[in-house]
């Protein structure tokens, strides 16, 4: 794999599915110039060919990061989810090749959880199918079937930054919050958390997801659960598309085992605004449909932009890994009056001996050293005392280079 130390205007940065112009912004302003930036997303072969150039990437959550495309990706650094989800992304893939990741983990939390905190009202005074009804001339004046938010059991299944988020405005209309995570949570305000997924499902009113995609996730709302569920009750998911069976879904809303739902994520989803929608929740009138836009808020899309380029600026130009999602995290001083080798290796005992001999060989002063490791992989940045004008002899590097076990040698200018 190629060792990369560039100039700002030699680091190509190639940025997909329209993300915020504030992130062009933000990398101009430290200097970065060389940004070919796309609206929609690419494929598979698209990206294979055109990732080859590329040093730092920029994706949304459309983009699939597979090993196959990240096999081509000789010159790739790092990778920016401008977003929360990073199941688009093969992290193992891309640690293994030393291929720092990063997300925005919470700059569009709140917009989803206004979103649902709005569904919530809309699905409970059956706003959707009157709606509907009223488009196609229907005049559906009635309370059956309609009921306030205050006093019902909101049942938020995963409690991280969206699910505390939606609890804590929930209970500002008088909802009685409960919670089921896999993790033991602080619970905020009148929370409370129940132990098991079928006791959450049971009690509430609306349920409403907010896990990531895992394995353990897929699928978690399927028959069995929903027929768990009151048949006044209502269903919300704007987590990912695979964590609920659509099926399922609009078998019980047809057959009235639910009163209602809102999806706004799905298994397939268009690759782009051209593409047709196809869902077999189409047409069901008490169905509110989201073309995933849970975080889609001018808010949330320009602080994501901002966060997200800020972390690929700081790795590029200072080594931080700090907030990384499959990395070490190495958290960095500025090196002014130093210069700075980063040694990215495979996790195998010996690996700091190695590289600190280097240094003793050449006679090198070492002013700071960080190293952080996970079971896979080892990442060190090493400060060295030579003239911050002066070029680090190619000596150092390529013995760095020829450590067995090295992923990838970077010097820091
Ligand atoms: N629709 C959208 O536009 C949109 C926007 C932002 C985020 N999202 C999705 O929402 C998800 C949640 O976001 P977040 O910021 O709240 O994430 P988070 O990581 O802060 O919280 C997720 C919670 O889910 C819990 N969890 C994991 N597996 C679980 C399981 N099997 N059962 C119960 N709980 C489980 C975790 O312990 C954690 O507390 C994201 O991963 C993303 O996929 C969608
Ligand atoms: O993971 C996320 O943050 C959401 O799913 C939003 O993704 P998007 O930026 O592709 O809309």
């Amino acid at each position: 794999m190629s060792d990369v130390s560039l100039a700002k205007d030699k680091i190509q940065i190639l940025l997909l599915e329209g993300v915020h112009p504030s992130a062009v912004e933000s990398f101009e302003r430290q200097g970065y110039s060389n940004i070919e930036y796309i609206k929609g997303s690419l494929d598979e072969d698209q990206l294979c060919e055109k990732i080859q150039q590329v040093h730092f990437l920029g994706i949304r959550s459309r983009t699939q990061l597979t090993a196959k495309v990240l096999a081509h990706a000789d010159k790739l650094l790092a990778v920016g989810c401008f977003c929360i989800g990073t199941n688009q992304v093969d992290l193992h893939a891309a640690r293994e090749r030393g291929v720092v990741v990063f997300n925005a983990p919470f700059s569009n939390t709140r917009s989803v959880a206004e979103l649902v905190l709005a569904e919530i009202i809309m699905l409970l005074r059956r706003i959707p199918a009157k709606n509907m009804a009223a488009h196609q001339g229907g005049w559906d004046k009635s309370a059956q079937g309609s009921y306030e938010a205050r006093g019902k059991v909101l049942g938020i299944i995963g409690y991280g930054h969206i699910g505390t988020q939606l609890g804590i405005l929930a209970e500002q209309l008088g909802m009685q919050v409960r919670f089921y995570d896999i993790e033991d949570k602080l619970a905020l305000g009148n929370a409370q958390a129940v132990a098991s997924l079928p006791s959450l499902l049971k009690q509430a009113d609306v349920v409403t997801l907010h896990v990531p995609e895992t394995p353990q996730t897929q699928w978690l709302i399927g028959a069995k659960e929903i027929a768990t569920m009151k048949p006044s009750s209502v269903l919300i998911n704007a987590s990912r598309g695979t964590v609920v069976d659509i099926d399922a879904l609009a078998s019980a809303l047809k057959n009235e085992q639910l009163s209602g739902a809102a999806i706004d994520v799905f298994p397939q989803e268009p690759s782009s605004n051209n593409e047709v929608f196809e869902s077999p929740l189409r047409g069901i009138a008490q169905c509110l449909l989201t073309p995933h836009v849970g975080g889609s808020t001018m808010e949330a899309q320009a602080n994501i932009g901002i966060e997200v380029a800020g972390k690929l600026v700081r790795y590029s130009d200072n080594g931080s890994t700090l907030s990384a999602v499959n990395f070490p995290e190495v958290s960095l001083p500025t090196h002014a009056t130093s210069r700075r080798l980063l040694h990215i290796h495979e996790n195998r005992p010996g690996m700091l001996t190695a590289v600190n001999q280097i240094m003793a060989d050449l006679d090198i002063n070492v002013s700071g050293q960080y190293l952080q490791t996970d079971e896979k992989v080892g990442y060190v940045v090493i400060d060295v005392d030579i003239d911050p004008e002066a070029k680090v002899a190619d000596e150092v590097v390529q013995r760095l280079r020829d450590i067995p076990g090295t992923i990838r040698t970077r010097v820091l200018y």
